[in-house]
């Protein structure tokens, strides 16, 4: 290593129950690009909000070029030059690009001057933005330049990135990662958290493996195999998914014609969508994130209503009934965002359990909560899903964001549906939990469900799909078996050339 920017000596941090970092020892050097791996719950996330100020270690130090470093609180470590761009953003959707990076500057210039630093920065490190549109007009890619381009006005030293291209396109991964080599050569470093291990060995000089808060490996990306790295990480070998024949039933089921207008000020409204999912088959629907994605989930979770014919479960119309009628027919669905959506944040597993469980799992009787039975589901769900969580009693908010996850989708997959939708099943989740949870669908639609998993991660759909759609501004384009379908093909779908006869890519 060159000269080292930032050196962590023995951190030790745990919360009840669970040592999430242990004795973490490792250096960033000046310009180096460091990746973090670690399967859920292994301790990453901990580890950065120590670095930002966010979270105080137990034992252990820091020094940041040679200095003794200790931020009480994320402003402190600004102003040290670490910098970090979040999972989840903070951006206001009514206020513009420009506005919203005032928020977060403790001294902000007048907007003019903001505004024309904000259009030089995005042009220097090739981030095309415009300070004065709504951000609730930004696609994810886009809004995540936001938080990025707040971070290199403060000229960081260090900037920490939490799984960065989970909401970018493959076009937009591109772009970022030949930001974050400019930053590179200009001699920043940069902390990389992935799952994506392919991106890690294009990207990061060097990598520091955690298993269960500790540092278990440290490996040159470029060297090593996704393979190899993901083993590092399990510390065991991996199993790739198995695509069984299946025998397909009867229409399970069909959209046909369905038009809904979006319940959010922002979001896309759903044209003319049709689709039939029969028994057994596994329906993968990619696209750009903010496609229409969460509407086409609403409008089969019952939570958008919309003419009762335009969608049918085994036959019968139910576009008029609300969530808890399609769940006792057998229709479940286990929306993208796990806290707040999927998950109540501060109800324990148990309860959160009880909330999509009660009706299929049988959780009340004559108007009373089973608590025992509650809990006892629960428990099967934390055992069959490998859910890293020293009880059902801890709050969902406790969970790493992969383990909750994990929750979530096994909450559905045990009630044993006749129809599952899923959104991003694997999104934030590492390499073997996400195998566990692909493996899951697949021995569901073995048992005869029909499954409907909305996805951006094209790999995942053409490891599990048998046929492949696109959303596109809210048309879904003719279903093509994922036998022999191209990467050109797919890119065609995703960008709305319905039914390939025209490209306006
Ligand atoms: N505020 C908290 N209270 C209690 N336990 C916590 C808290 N934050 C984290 N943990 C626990 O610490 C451990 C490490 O969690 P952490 O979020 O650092 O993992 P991670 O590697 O970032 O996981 P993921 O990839 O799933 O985001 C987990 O067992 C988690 O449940």
């Amino acid at each position: 290593m060159s000269q080292v920017l930032l050196s962590l000596n023995g951190l030790t941090k745990a919360y009840p129950g669970v040592v999430a970092n242990d004795d973490i020892s490792f250096k960033i050097g000046v310009g180096e690009v460091h990746a973090l791996l670690g399967e859920n719950g292994a301790g990453k996330s901990t580890l950065v909000k120590m670095i930002y100020g966010l979270v105080k270690p137990d034992s252990g130090t820091m020094e940041l070029r040679g200095q003794s470093y200790a931020p009480g609180e994320p402003r402190a470590a600004r102003a040290d030059g670490i910098a970090m761009v979040f999972q989840h953003f903070s951006l206001f959707d009514a206020l513009n690009v420009a506005e919203n990076i005032a928020l977060g500057m403790e001294n902000p210039p007048p907007m003019r001057d903001l505004a024309a630093r904000i259009r030089e920065v995005s042009e220097t490190y090739g981030l095309p933005l415009d300070p004065f549109r709504t951000v609730g007009d930004l696609s994810a890619g886009e809004r995540q330049r936001v938080e990025i381009i707040r971070c290199l006005l403060q000229d960081p030293k260090l900037l920490i990135m939490d799984e960065p291209t989970s909401v970018l396109t493959p076009q937009e991964v591109q772009i970022l990662f030949k930001t974050l080599e400019k930053l590179r050569g200009e001699g920043t470093s940069i902390l990389y958290i992935s799952h994506k291990l392919e991106e890690i060995r294009t990207l990061c000089d060097t990598a520091t493996i955690l298993r269960l808060g500790k540092v278990v490996g440290t490996c040159t990306p470029r060297e090593t195999t996704a393979r190899d790295m993901a083993e590092l990480m399990v510390g065991s070998a991996l199993k790739t998914p198995e695509r069984a024949g299946r025998a397909l039933g009867e229409v399970a089921l069909d959209i046909s014609g369905l038009s809904a207008p979006s319940p959010s000020a922002f979001g896309t409204a759903l044209k003319n969508v049709h689709l039939t999912v029969q028994q057994g088959e596994i329906v993968g629907i990619g696209g750009v994130a903010g496609n229409g994605q969460e509407e086409l989930l609403g409008v089969l979770s019952g939570e958008i209503l919309t003419e009762a014919g335009a969608v049918k479960l085994l036959g019968e119309p139910i576009g008029r009934m609300g969530p808890a009628a399609r769940r006792a027919l057998g229709l479940l669905t286990a929306p993208e965002e796990r806290l707040g959506h999927a998950a109540a944040p501060d109800m324990s597993l148990t309860e959160n359990a009880l909330l999509t469980g009660a009706v299929r799992e049988n959780l009340v009787s004559n108007g009373f909560l089973k608590w025992g039975a509650a809990r006892e589901f629960a428990e099967r769900i934390i055992e069959a899903f490998d859910v890293r969580t020293p009880g059902p009693e801890n709050a969902a908010r406790s969970l790493s964001g992969g383990n909750l996850q994990k929750f979530v989708i096994g909450r559905e997959v045990l009630q044993g549906p006749k129809v599952l939708v899923v959104n991003q099943p694997t999104w934030g989740v590492d390499a073997a939990a996400a195998a566990a949870i692909r493996q899951a669908l697949l021995d569901l639609a073995a048992e005869g469900t029909a499954v409907v998993c909305i996805s951006q991660d094209l790999d995942e759909l053409m490891e599990i799909a048998d046929r492949f759609a696109a959303l596109n501004e809210g048309r879904l384009s003719t279903p093509r078996s994922t036998t022999g379908l191209t990467v050109e093909e797919i890119g065609l779908m995703m960008g709305g050339a319905h039914g390939m006869e025209v490209a306006h890519v």
